[in-house]
């Protein structure tokens, strides 16, 4: 093969950087070139409106690249990069692509967690390349050292922060004591967080992360629609200092995990689950201390033991550096005939329903401070069979100290059920002695 022709589908905040490091004569596509072992040539690059003019990239690439008809230019590449997001047309775009013989780069992580099987399958039934990295925490390599690094190991966990504009919006409620809203409008006003934040703070966007993450950790199809979410709208100003006070942090966690639960018969069985929900997180584990809108991610493996890799989940330039050493990658495969290794075919493990989810708790009580409180409070968490790892108390905040005052009790359990915990939390309000349930967070790492 002489050359590999690249048809790049969408020129928003990533495909422009993707269309600049293209530019047919440029220094950056010669050295891409020369790494590849083969020449990369941009054919063309789909636009909804051809004529329109395009900042940053006008002057740099000749306009006769830009087409409207995304059909017609895919069928003229060996390799697509799809960056218009959504989940159609590019669906069938990189469906059509298969069907020409062509691979496919795309940073399409809601296309991938509701039709990432689909794609999947028909890319290898093509005998072609699929590859994603900048799909999951954009710039920071995690994709290919599930899929290949890690491939002589067993992967029990990830635990990831893949969702920079929540983080930011925690970090900003962590560290200068803002409000929730406050700390959203802020994210906005810096270009972080959409003028819609619903995707973010909802957690669907890490969502469709947690399920692509699920899927290569455990080689089993894990869609957008087996993850358990909560967003982080229900995290307080009070919860994040409360937090503080106690050395941990309040984190949005994309988790998945190898784990036991009860499938949908009824029967224990061993499987595959992935939630996002917000957690309280030690000051001591290692992604506490991602700030800001960096993101990270935390393997739990057998073998390798702990690993974390960190950096840039968002951003044109740092997005096309994933999808460009995706680029590179299939050009030499084009190039020697070779493939990369299939994402599925060797699923062994079934997914747990999102209702099965057992995590830590932290429950925080506003109680009186006087005797038998803590044994009535200990035997709501016993008659609904949660145990508990730790109880703190200390006086309310404004509260005299001392008995007859009120205080707040902070009770950890051990791994409960959801059910199992909202039983505990509905009895609890019922106590004479607690005034209120202040707050019901998860919790992971040691507490
Ligand atoms: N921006 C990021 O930081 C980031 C990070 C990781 C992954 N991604 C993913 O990369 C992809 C692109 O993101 P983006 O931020 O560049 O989006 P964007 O909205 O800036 O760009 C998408 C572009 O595609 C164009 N488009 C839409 N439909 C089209 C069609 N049918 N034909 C031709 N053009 C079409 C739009 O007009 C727009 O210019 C998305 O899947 C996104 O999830 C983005
Ligand atoms: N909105 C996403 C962009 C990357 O998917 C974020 O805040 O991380
Ligand atoms: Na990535």
């Amino acid at each position: 093969m002489e050359r590999v022709r690249v048809a790049l589908l969408g020129c928003g905040s990533v495909g422009s950087q993707v269309a600049v490091a293209l530019a047919p004569g440029s220094e950056s596509v010669a050295e891409l070139s020369a790494r590849a072992g083969v020449a990369i040539e941009l054919v063309g690059i789909a636009v909804r409106d051809a004529s329109a003019p395009r900042e940053g990239v006008d002057g740099v690439l000749d306009r006769a690249l830009l087409t409207a008809d995304a059909d017609a230019l895919v069928t003229r590449a060996d390799v697509v990069v799809e960056l218009v997001g959504g989940l159609e047309p590019a669906r069938s775009l990189l469906l059509r692509a298969f069907e020409h013989g062509a691979s496919a780069v795309t940073g399409n992580k809601a296309l991938l967690a509701a039709h990432g099987r689909e794609l999947h399958a028909a890319a290898d039934a093509a005998g072609v390349d699929l590859y994603f990295e900048a799909a999951v925490a954009g710039a920071i390599p995690i994709i290919r050292p599930l899929r290949e690094s890690l491939a002589g190991d067993r992967v029990e966990r990830v635990l990831g922060i893949v969702n920079g504009t929540t983080n930011y919006v925690l970090d900003q409620m962590d560290s200068r004591g803002e409000t929730f809203d406050a700390a959203v409008a802020r994210a906005q006003e810096l270009g972080f967080a959409e003028a819609d934040p619903t995707a973010d703070v909802d957690g669907w966007d890490a969502a469709a992360k947690a399920a692509i993450l699920a899927t290569l950790a455990f080689h089993t199809p894990v869609t957008i629609d087996d993850v358990h979410r909560e967003g982080i709208r229900s995290v307080s100003a009070e919860d994040v200092a409360a937090a503080r006070e106690a050395g941990a942090v309040v984190k949005l966690l994309a988790v998945a995990e190898r784990t036991t639960g009860v499938d949908d018969a009824g029967n224990e069985v061993e499987g595959v689950q992935a939630r996002v929900h917000p957690v309280l997180l030690s000051r001591e584990h290692p992604l506490a201390s991602v700030r800001g809108a960096y993101n990270a991610v935390f393997v739990e493996a057998a073998g390798a033991g702990d690993l974390m890799f960190y950096g840039q989940g968002a951003g044109g330039r740092p997005t096309a550096s994933a999808v460009l050493g995706d680029l590179v990658t299939l050009a030499r495969h084009r190039q020697d005939g070779s493939q990369g290794p299939r994402v599925l075919g060797h699923a062994d493990l079934p997914v747990l329903p999102t209702d099965a989810v057992r995590t830590r708790y932290q429950v925080r009580l506003v109680v009186a401070d006087r005797p038998g409180v803590l044994a009535a409070v200990a035997q709501v968490f016993a008659a609904h069979g949660v145990s508990i790892e730790t109880v703190r108390q200390r006086p309310s905040a404004g509260a005299v100290a001392g008995e007859g005052g009120s205080a707040s009790l902070v009770v950890v359990t051990h791994t409960a059920a959801d059910a199992a915990l909202a039983g505990c939390v509905a009895d609890l309000s019922e106590l004479d002695a607690v005034a209120s349930v202040a707050s019901v967070l998860r919790v992971e790492g040691d507490s």
